[in-house]
């Protein structure tokens, strides 16, 4: 078998279909996500962005077409891939220790207990919560909350982490803070991200593609490689030129979908 390069698609979608009884939603969406790519997934409101997540998560069954991870067709949701929700104040079970909602996934998948608070510590450390596994989710603030979910995430040691809109609950500094931290543990675990968010300048800032979405029934509108410097900085990379470019593209993008959309 042939060892798979950063050219590798990790993740295909092919001519995806969705609807909702009468309503046509995703309408032959097919692009491919790359092994370590950052891919960010904008369009406008109701294009059905939460929906082809869904799809690639496997928690939604597609219409039509299909969505393949690591050459498997998406039946299920898939062991190595996991997924980050905009509602942190529901994906954490509140009666447990933040601890314990990073170990709860490892449960079924390391025995060694030991191994297991070693994982928990690491991705604990990762996202900035050293020393807060004993606190309760209740006890946290929003910003630590959702750091909390991603360390989740994380614990699972997934090849594909699915982020929908994670940030958009919380306040503009804390965003900005968990933007970057989303970059760290990129590089940090070798991660594959796709980044739902209806946020242009995240996506642009974030994204090594971002994938623009047209008003549904929806298709792939452009697939835009975003080539700006790495490491990114909030400062540095919002003054460039190209940015701003990039950032006026999709904007044009979004509101001539918006303006096409039938639903
Ligand atoms: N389970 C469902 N049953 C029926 N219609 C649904 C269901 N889920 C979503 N929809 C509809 O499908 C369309 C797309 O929804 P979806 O949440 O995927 O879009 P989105 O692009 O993520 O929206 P937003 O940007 O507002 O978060 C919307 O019109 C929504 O009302």
């Amino acid at each position: 078998m042939s060892t798979p390069t950063k050219q590798t698609p990790i993740l295909e979608l092919h001519e995806l279909k969705k609807s909702y009884g009468e309503a046509k939603i995703l309408d032959g969406v097919t692009f491919d996500i790359r092994q370590g790519e950052f891919v960010c997934v904008v369009g406008p409101s109701g294009s059905g962005k939460t929906t082809l997540l869904k799809c690639m998560a496997g928690l939604l069954a597609p219409s039509d077409g299909s969505v393949v991870f690591e050459g498997q067709q998406v039946t299920e949701p898939p062991a190595k891939m996991a997924v980050v929700f905009q509602d942190y104040s529901r994906s954490l079970l509140p009666w447990l220790s933040v601890a314990s909602n990073v170990e709860l996934p490892l449960r079924n998948k390391v025995s060694n207990k030991s191994e297991r608070a070693a994982t928990v510590e690491r991705v604990l450390n990762s996202v900035g919560l050293a020393g807060k596994g004993k606190l309760y989710p209740w006890q946290m603030s929003g910003g630590m909350q959702q750091r909390a979910a991603i360390a989740r995430g994380l614990a699972y040691q997934p090849d594909v982490l699915l982020m929908d809109e994670p940030f958009a609950a919380v306040d503009a500094q804390t965003r900005i803070e968990l933007e970057d931290l989303v970059l760290r543990v990129r590089d940090e675990f070798d991660t594959t991200i796709v980044f739902v968010t209806h946020d242009i300048d995240e996506a642009v800032y974030l994204g090594d593609r971002v994938v623009v979405l047209s008003g549904a029934p929806t298709t792939v509108n452009r697939d835009i490689e975003v080539n700006l410097p790495t490491p990114r900085d909030q400062q540095q990379t919002k003054l460039l030129h190209e940015y701003a470019e990039l950032r006026a593209e999709v904007f044009g993008l979004i509101q001539s979908a918006k303006s096409h959309a039938s639903i």
